[in-house]
């Protein structure tokens, strides 16, 4: 029987779509067509452990266009094999020593609470807007690049649109090339200069078989250290949700508690929607809990069905922290990220920056003394990405 295309469920249902897809099919791998291909939908640790692991699958043919225009540009998130591994080291050397984290996390932290400074006075204030500008100015500084203040909505503009046709993803493409030109002038003047450690100049002058990158190749590899951290916007608005829901998190945040800090940061990343699911195709013939997927299958991880089905949580829809206390998460059952080994295949070489920020921004809302005005903070699950409609609201009274 000829199986129907699902691309516009997806676009009508958003994070639902494989979730319940998956559901009528008792939790079995889904057999569906999706971008007029073949796909087969998995999910849960023993499908992002089949993801990730033996080289099953392969990336660069498995990115839609519209997404490698907007969202991830034509860098390491497109690469396979031996030219993966040897950008996938750049960023393993960039992003993943403790210093850096550190050094990144308390410059957040610093023009965090600068910007809430200015918040007092009792104007209302839109904490997704602020935070995105803080994270820009953040991992600009960081890196080395120029701060600007079109910087944020260029870099939000292009994780908003990649899941959408219309003016939000025409946005994103004009972002992008906006950004990447201005950047791979940077990389130019940075070759001019005697090499540093900032990570500017280390991409710059970072070699591949014994060349330079070329420096749009430079600048979209330096756009996915700044983008994605000012991408940890949606995660903070994410965790204000939280603590608007769930009130009685606020004290152990507020008192400094780190391990209560990083269960809540665990809570959110797992409990709130981003990426809806990871895809790659098969390289060959495979074969995955009874189902074949022959070569050239494309394999959709449905990261958020994951993270909402009780065989792998209990009471998924239950927002609570405490689920993290005391317990060693598994390599492919918190998968916002992607799963496995960062160093070798594609998980988020920033996962650990991502922990580290959001700690100690959710430390510091915590702290805050502001409140929600009434609002439409509800999150509509078939916008992808989500957020809270009304960016949330705050007042920092006087
Ligand atoms: C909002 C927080 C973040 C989320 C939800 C997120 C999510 C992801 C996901 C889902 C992947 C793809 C995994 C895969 O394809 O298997 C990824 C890859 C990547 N992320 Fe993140 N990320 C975040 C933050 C960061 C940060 C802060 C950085 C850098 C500072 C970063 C840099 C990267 C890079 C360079 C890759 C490509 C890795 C590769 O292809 O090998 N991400 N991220």
């Amino acid at each position: 029987m000829a199986l129907l295309d699902q691309t516009l469920a997806f676009a009508t249902l958003g994070y639902a779509w494989l979730p319940d897809l998956r559901r009528r099919h008792h939790g079995r791998p889904v057999p569906m067509r999706f971008g007029g291909q073949p796909a087969v939908a998995i999910s849960g640790p023993d499908a992002a452990r089949f993801f990730y692991e033996h080289g099953n699958l392969e990336r660069h043919t498995a990115l839609p266009a519209p997404v490698v225009d907007t969202l991830f540009g034509r860098g390491v998130h497109t690469l396979d094999d031996e030219a993966h591994r040897a950008r996938k080291a750049l960023f393993v050397a960039l992003l993943m020593h403790e210093d850096g984290i550190d050094t990144l996390a308390s410059l957040a932290g610093k023009i965090f609470d600068e910007a809430a400074d200015g918040w007092r006075g009792g104007k209302p204030v839109s904490l997704f807007d602020e935070t995105a500008r803080v994270l820009a100015d953040a991992a600009a500084r960081w890196t080395g690049v120029r701060e600007d203040p079109e910087l944020a909505p260029d870099l939000v503009a292009m994780v908003d649109g990649f899941a959408t046709a219309g003016p939000r993803h025409l946005r994103a493409r004009l972002a992008r090339r906006r950004r990447e030109r201005q950047l791979s002038r940077l990389i130019e003047d940075e070759r001019r200069q005697e090499p540093t450690g900032e990570p500017v100049s280390r991409i710059a002058h970072h070699l591949e078989d014994g060349y330079l990158l070329d420096p749009r190749t430079a600048a979209v590899e330096l756009i996915n250290i700044i983008r994605p951290t000012t991408a940890v916007a949606w995660l903070v608005a994410f965790a204000a949700h939280a603590l608007d829901r769930s009130p009685g998190t606020r004290a152990r945040l507020r008192g400094g508690d780190d391990e209560y800090t990083l269960a809540f940061v665990q809570e959110v990343r797992r409990f709130y929607p981003f990426a809806p699911f990871l895809g790659g195709r098969a390289r060959r013939d495979l074969h995955f809990q009874r189902t074949e997927i022959a070569k050239g299958t494309l394999v959709l991880l449905d990261v958020y069905g994951q993270h909402h089905d009780e065989r792998v949580w209990a009471e998924p829809y239950e927002f609570r922290p405490e689920r993290f206390l005391g317990r060693k998460v598994g390599e492919y059952e918190l998968i916002p990220q992607g799963g496995g080994d960062p160093r070798t295949g594609h998980r988020c070489p920033g996962e650990k920056i991502t922990v580290a920020v959001l700690g100690t921004l959710v430390q510091r809302l915590a702290r805050l003394d502001y409140y929600l005005p009434p609002q439409n903070s509800s999150i509509d699950l078939s916008r992808v990405p989500a957020r809270p409609r009304s960016g949330i609201e705050i007042i920092v009274p006087q």
